[in-house]
């Protein structure tokens, strides 16, 4: 393919969040290339940076460092060729749905009476014809969202990002409206030449796009980027697709990894400290006892999302946590409980919990925490003194989310315990002073 096709190009792309020794790499170095007519979906774990590189990509955020290229410009403030779709449809609600598309065409300098013809007949296009008087309040969210499209398209983008633009919508409309902009773009009616969209849904992602651009997180970056060579109308059903969505799943759960580069260091430490995937006892325990009785010999990881009615980004989760307390092995997007894992999902109550609390006592999080609070008075610390501990390795928010997750953790195997009153978590078996 020439040159003249490229829209869009990332080279070496990075975005570092905080200041000082909070300073963390929300995007290492990332290469990406859409070219025209292409539908390019971008995939990866919550907090990966997929929304950070939209906000690149639309030049409403300047990356630190890197390049980013539009036409083989430098692109310089708000690209004036992208437009983005957002997951909740950011719709002035004191405006008609006519006013709400209007108001896009306004800002271009587009005069009333055109504004007026071109918003009809992108409302008509989306399939909103009789809804231009209505207000946001009058709609359900998949004709709010249809409005957020044909605002998008009212400033006729040729490249058109969507930031997980069907995940607020209910499963029905969702589809539908998945199947109206597929139809929009393959029949080229509209000016848009290539797509961008960020999901977190992978059968979703293999049925719309061309290309799926994989990220992994910490730090983000590209980890694969493959062509979907299939034809729509797209069978979901059908051993080809089933087979891309196995194989997305297993580039996502990635693949077991020694135990050192699994555990990772603790907070403080060189190296990089695991994050623990932010997942519900009950969900993993429910997992494990799944895949026990009806898996013995190793589940397809995409089929587990179905059976278990999960979302996939829930599920990677689930498996991540399985994997890194060593209760499962991954491999090729299959998942299989090791000894240690079938023992436990067999296990009473009781001897689970003292399962749970040998394998957390090896990550080094909470060896870091444990000897924390054993060198503390009375074995116990404010909650807010080890999150700023934590803020040293993680930035603030998620510093917070990781200290919740290692209390949960804890507190189901009985290792930690958490005082709501005080504020305070000490180890278990010293109770709280008063
Ligand atoms: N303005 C900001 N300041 C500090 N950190 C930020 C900021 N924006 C994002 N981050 C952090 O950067 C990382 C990437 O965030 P981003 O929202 O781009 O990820 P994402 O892949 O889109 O996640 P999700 O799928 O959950 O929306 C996360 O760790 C997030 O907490």
């Amino acid at each position: 393919m020439s040159n003249d096709s490229v829209l869009l190009e990332l080279k070496n792309v990075s975005q570092l969040y905080g200041s000082g020794e909070k300073r963390f790499v929300a995007v290492d170095k990332v290469n990406l290339t859409v070219r025209e007519g292409e539908y390019v979906a971008l995939l990866g774990p919550s907090g990966c940076g997929k929304s950070t590189l939209l906000r690149i990509i639309t030049g409403l955020q300047k990356a630190s460092e890197g390049d980013v290229f539009y036409r083989g410009q430098r692109l310089m403030g708000v690209n004036p060729y992208a437009s983005i779709v957002f997951q909740t449809f950011a719709l002035f609600p004191w405006l008609t749905v006519q006013e709400n598309v209007e108001l896009a065409l306004k800002a271009r300098g587009v005069e009333a009476d055109n504004r007026r013809r071109l918003a009809i007949d992108l409302i008509d296009r989306v399939g909103l014809d009789g809804f231009e008087n209505a207000y946001p309040r009058e709609l359900s969210g998949g004709m709010r969202q249809k409005v957020g499209f044909a605002r998008a398209m009212a400033v006729e983008p040729e490249l058109l990002c969507l930031d997980e633009p069907f995940s607020a919508l209910d499963v029905l409309s969702a589809e539908s409206l998945r199947g109206e902009l597929l139809e929009l773009w393959l029949s080229g009616n509209i000016p848009t030449r290539a797509i961008l969209m960020v999901s977190h849904n992978i059968e979703e992602a293999v049925f719309m796009a061309d290309r799926l651009v994989v990220m992994d997180k910490n730090p983000g970056r590209v980890v694969a980027d493959f062509e979907v060579n299939l034809p729509h109308p797209r069978q979901r059903k059908s051993p080809e697709f089933q087979a891309l969505v196995d194989r997305t799943y297993g580039i996502l759960a990635g693949q077991t990894m020694t135990e050192a580069e699994e555990l990772g260091s603790a907070p403080g430490e060189p190296g990089t400290t695991r994050a623990l995937p932010e997942i519900s006892i009950s969900d993993l325990t429910g997992m494990l006892e799944h895949i026990f009785e009806n898996h013995k010999d190793g589940a397809d990881i995409y089929r587990l999302a179905e059976e278990l009615s999960i979302d996939s980004d829930t599920l990677l989760r689930l498996t991540e946590a399985a994997e890194l307390l060593r209760f499962a092995t991954i491999q090729k997007g299959d998942i299989t409980l090791t000894v240690l894992g079938e023992t436990f999902a067999e296990a009473s109550i009781l001897a689970r919990k003292e399962i749970f609390a040998t394998r957390i006592r090896r990550l080094p999080i909470f060896r870091w925490i444990i000897n924390m609070l054993r060198s503390a008075e009375n074995q116990q610390l404010k909650w807010n003194v080890i999150q700023t501990a934590l803020e040293l390795e993680f930035p603030p928010e998620e510093a917070e989310k990781q200290l919740e997750t290692v209390v949960n953790w804890g507190r189901y195997a009985e290792v930690l315990g958490y005082d709501d009153k005080s504020e305070t978590i000490y180890l278990e078996s010293t109770p709280v002073a008063v």
